[in-house]
């Protein structure tokens, strides 16, 4: 990166020493380009090192939100040896620019997979699936998500635990919550510091302002009787409120920036980039079959990977399926009829669960010059030069609201709003439908409308959907893209639940607050919809099932269940059923998608799935076994329970 080079920047600025106001200006840009980005923030890539010496005592495959925490919390182990294998390369300027997050979209920082065309949803899309990126760089989906900092709710995890799986209820994971976090803007209620922490890698803030539109909203929503919530991730869940995000200081906090960023030079810590891995490797051990290490390609060579203690998947919801299958673990038909040699029988695919939404307009008259070049410009500049202004915000808008669309007395929500808005003629969000594949039919529709209008997409998210898809390999070729069934709506009562959302979204046409500024609900006029009465619920299926979305929550491929659980693939340890040292850790083992965005679940499960492995090879006494490179002496004097959190 030229502009980090800090001979060459000087040499720049001192040739306009001439022009003192306009040197200043470029210096801070430099900086600030260099703080953006740049390969010296980023973990060097190991490849060299790795053919020198393939042996390592943890493998972590991807370093998505997940596998960048485990390779952290692992290589704090100052003898253990940690390899972290990432498909993608180091972080763009585009994924660290939190407005420009829709940019990030089929690029080369997104694996651009689709679901199978599926009659009764995502009907608006070009090809009758829905789009489901996910990230292909350090810190995975983290480095493109929309940074929207959400745990769920206190009885997701509750039911965990009461399903069988003991470690995992509200009040065993909030501690993992809280160690990663460092809160950074603590005025909250008093009692905040029950559930936030202070002091860990992950940068969560707490806007404190709200612009005009969203205040319109928050009032919206307030009239509408919903409480208005300072603290989404605290003791309730219910209301209306503008969500903290993983930023810092106005630049994203992927867990490539927070988890791997700091420990970059750690001499345990080895990270291969653009290096895909292609099959997991098995030993036969005495009783039991074992993962001993990993198959990674990169740049057309194949390199063996091997693993003196355990092989940890960290691949995301759809790779690592996608993964396990080509490995041999899977359902045994699947399995044999691509031709692969079957290790473990497991449902692996199975139980795929995600959030569906779908958006209702709104438009408000306005004036182009609001979004014009020079406008964009001078926001662009105020950006690099302060880290502030628009390019700073959460992109679309920093609102989010969670209520149960039934019951208002509840404290367990069953859908999401999201409120997405875009100025006249904004053309990222535009490029974003046009990018996610939606039919020309739509996009024509909606771009026409916001050529001279704000719009407001209001957004309900199904947040505990009951129907249930599934992935699996479209061939035995690593390099294929596995077919997703994603199965929205496939149970009758998600449309009901999302149906009720819509409802309680018409009811902001008749705030006082909308009307007073102008807000006009708008209907995209889809031919598809045209037959039915717009008052009728049969409309609002019609609009649900043409123009549905995915909020990009897939979890729950390799499921985590007790022993005898047979719809799990590991075990509450994390640990792959009939198969010794291989774990999964990442969104692939929730047993069921939690109420609310999953970025955050992520990253405590890979605080606690990391803790676990600790526990397993530090207090029971399994360290010395195996490895023989390991310093006795240096062992001998480590503490063990300094491994452990402090908390
Ligand atoms: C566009 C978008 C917006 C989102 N917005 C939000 C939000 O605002 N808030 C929120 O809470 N959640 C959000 N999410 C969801 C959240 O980011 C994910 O649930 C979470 O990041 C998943 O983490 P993971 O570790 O399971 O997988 P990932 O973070 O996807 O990590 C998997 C990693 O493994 C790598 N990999 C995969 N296969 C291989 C292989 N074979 N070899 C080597 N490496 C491999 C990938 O490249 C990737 O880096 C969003 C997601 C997306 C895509």
């Amino acid at each position: 990166m030229w502009a980090c080079d800090q001979g060459l920047s000087s040499t720049i600025v001192n040739s306009y020493e001439a022009v003192p106001v306009f040197a200043n200006v470029l210096q801070s840009f430099l900086a600030a380009q260099c703080a953006l980005v740049g390969d010296h923030l980023w973990p060097e890539d190991a490849t060299e090192k790795v053919m020198k010496d393939p042996y390592y005592d943890f493998i972590v495959v991807g370093a998505g939100s997940a596998g960048a925490v485990v390779a952290n919390r692992l290589s704090e182990v100052p003898h253990w040896k940690v390899l972290l294998v990432e498909a993608g390369g180091n972080p763009t300027i585009a994924t660290e620019i939190p407005q420009l997050f829709l940019g990030n979209m089929n690029t080369t920082e997104d694996w651009g997979y689709t679901t199978q065309p599926q009659a009764g949803a995502c009907r608006s899309y070009k090809n009758k699936g829905c789009a489901w990126p996910r990230g292909k760089t350090l810190g995975g989906s983290s480095s493109i998500n929309a940074m929207y900092y959400v745990r769920g709710n206190k009885q997701d995890y509750e039911e965990w635990a009461a399903n069988g799986n003991s470690g995992w209820s509200y009040n065993d994971v909030l501690p993992y919550f809280k160690k990663s976090e460092n809160f950074s803007k603590f005025s909250l209620d008093d009692d905040a510091a029950n559930y936030h922490g202070i002091g860990g890698y992950l940068s969560v803030e707490n806007t404190e302002r709200a612009d005009d539109f969203e205040k319109i909203i928050i009032e919206a929503n307030k009239e509408l009787g919903t409480k208005i919530l300072r603290d989404i991730n605290g003791g309730n869940q219910m209301g209306v409120t503008q969500a903290q995000s993983t930023t810092k200081d106005g630049i994203r906090h992927s867990t490539a920036r927070a988890f791997l960023n700091p420990v970059k030079d750690r001499p345990n810590l080895h990270v291969m980039k653009n290096a895909y891995v292609t099959k997991i490797l098995f030993k036969d051990a005495s009783n039991s079959i074992e993962a001993d290490g990993v198959l990674v390609s990169q740049n057309g060579i194949d390199i063996n990977v091997k693993s003196r203690k355990e092989v940890i998947i960290s691949a995301g919801a759809i790779n690592t399926p996608k993964l396990l299958l080509l490995s041999g673990i899977g359902p045994k038909k699947q399995l044999e009829d691509l031709g692969l040699s079957v290790i473990a029988n497991l449902p692996v695919g199975e139980n795929l669960q995600d959030h569906a939404f779908v958006p209702i307009y709104y438009t408000l008259k306005g004036d182009k010059q609001l979004t014009s070049l020079p406008n964009i410009v001078n926001a662009f500049a105020e950006y690099i030069l302060n880290k502030k202004g628009p390019f700073s915000a959460l992109n679309p808008n920093t609102v989010i609201s969670f209520i149960n669309t039934t019951d208002s007395a509840s404290s367990i929500p069953d859908v999401q709003h999201h409120y997405f808005f875009a100025g006249p003629s904004q053309s990222n969000v535009m490029d974003a439908y046009k990018k996610h594949g939606v039919s020309e039919e739509f996009n024509e529709k909606v771009s026409k409308v916001n050529e001279n209008n704000f719009i407001l997409a209001v957004c309900t998210v199904l947040l505990k959907p009951k129907s249930k898809g599934r992935i699996v390999l479209n061939s035995n070729d690593p390099y294929d893209s596995p077919l997703i069934y994603a199965n929205y709506f496939d149970d009758p009562e998600d449309l009901e639940t999302i149906i009720n959302g819509i409802k309680y979204v018409l009811k902001f046409a008749d705030t006082k607050i909308f009307k007073d500024v102008g807000f006009k609900l708008h209907w995209v006029d889809l031919e598809a919809c045209q037959q039915y009465d717009k008052q009728s619920d049969t409309f609002l299926e019609c609009m649900a099932r043409e123009t549905t979305f995915s909020l990009y929550h897939p979890v729950g491929t390799a499921k985590m269940g007790p022993h005898g659980d047979d719809t799990a693939v590991v075990d509450p340890d994390l640990k792959v059923k009939g198969v010794e040292r291989l774990r999964v850790i990442d969104a692939s083992v929730m047993p069921s998608i939690v109420r609310g965005n999953t970025n955050a679940p992520v990253i405590m499960i890979g605080e606690k799935g990391a803790d676990l492995i600790k526990k397993d090879w530090l207090e029971n006494d399994r360290d010395t076994a195996s490895d023989s490179s390991l310093n006795s002496d240096k062992c001998q004097n480590v503490s063990l329970l300094s491994y452990f959190s402090g908390w």
